[in-house]
């Protein structure tokens, strides 16, 4: 059987998107990543920032973003607009021809809303098996563009959908699996996943889902991480051939950061 050409899928977090040094030097280490590849973007701090001064306050439950009326329209200014548009043109500064996509553009990425359970999250989109248009995605890339995903979806009745961006990272990553050899890279502020918080230097190389789980009833894995990490799990499970939570700063550097297995 013939090789399966590589992919790779980076995430990049918030605290990055927000940061201009960081962003730069983030941007142009992606533009020099060989071979095909998308980048996933956050902006979850810009997008509470803005909704502050506008008087919106920001409510988030187990890292997601409670998404009424009001905050759709933040959020997809702030993601689909200024963040996705500033990253494009940084990367096409550094030749890299990149093409910013919320899901809705070429109906790309279809989700549907969040049932209200016990949360009513609002105008939040959720996944299902057939979310990821793959064969539209697989003809960008073919055109040899990059694309680059915010994390705003549509239901294709015409409703917008704020998504996490590490799940729409995922996704992709599992809806592209049967076509390429995909690699997922997970780009953050911190080394890797931490086996101390406060200590950089912390970096657990490897994580399975046994010692997560126990990491996680220690506390020592919490917030933002653990929807990273259950996604970055499912990635796995689902033909993503490797999964890898690093630093911004390190994409370029093989050995970096926590693999997932
Ligand atoms: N064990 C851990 N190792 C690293 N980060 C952790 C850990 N536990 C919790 N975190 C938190 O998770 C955050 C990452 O999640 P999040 O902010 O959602 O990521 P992103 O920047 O990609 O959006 C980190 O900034 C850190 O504060
Ligand atoms: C529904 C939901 O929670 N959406 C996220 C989308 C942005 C995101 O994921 O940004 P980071 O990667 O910077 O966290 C939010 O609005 O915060």
């Amino acid at each position: 059987m013939k090789d399966m050409e590589k992919l790779s899928i980076v995430k990049i977090g918030g605290n990055i998107v927000e940061q201009e040094e960081a962003l730069n030097r983030f941007t142009k280490s992606f533009a020099h990543l060989e071979g095909r590849k998308i980048l996933v973007h956050g902006g979850g701090k810009i997008a509470s920032k803005l909704a502050g001064d506008l008087g919106i306050e920001a409510k988030m439950v187990n890292g997601r973003r409670i998404t009424d009326l009001e905050t759709l329209k933040v959020v997809t200014m702030v993601y689909a607009g200024l963040a996705n548009k500033n990253i494009v043109a940084l990367l096409q500064a550094n030749h890299c021809d990149a093409i910013g996509l919320s899901g809705a553009d070429g109906d790309t990425i279809r989700t549907v809303k969040r049932p209200v359970k016990t949360i009513d999250y609002g105008f939040a989109g959720d996944m299902t098996p057939t979310s990821i248009h793959t064969k539209r995605i697989q003809s960008l890339l073919e055109l040899n563009l990059f694309p680059v995903f915010s994390a705003i979806t549509h239901n294709g009745e015409g409703q917008l959908l704020n998504t996490n961006a590490d799940t729409i990272a995922s996704a992709l990553a599992i809806g592209l699996a049967s076509s390429y050899a995909v690699s997922l890279i997970y780009c953050f502020e911190k080394k890797g996943v931490l086996s101390d918080i406060a200590d950089d230097h912390s970096v657990i190389t490897e994580i399975d889902q046994t010692k997560y789980t126990a990491l996680r009833e220690q506390g020592i894995i919490a917030d933002g991480m653990i929807p990273k990490l259950d996604n970055a799990f499912d990635a796995i499970a689902q033909g993503v051939k490797k999964v890898i939570i690093k630093h911004a700063d390190d994409l370029a550097d093989e050995h970096a950061g926590t693999t997932i297995f």
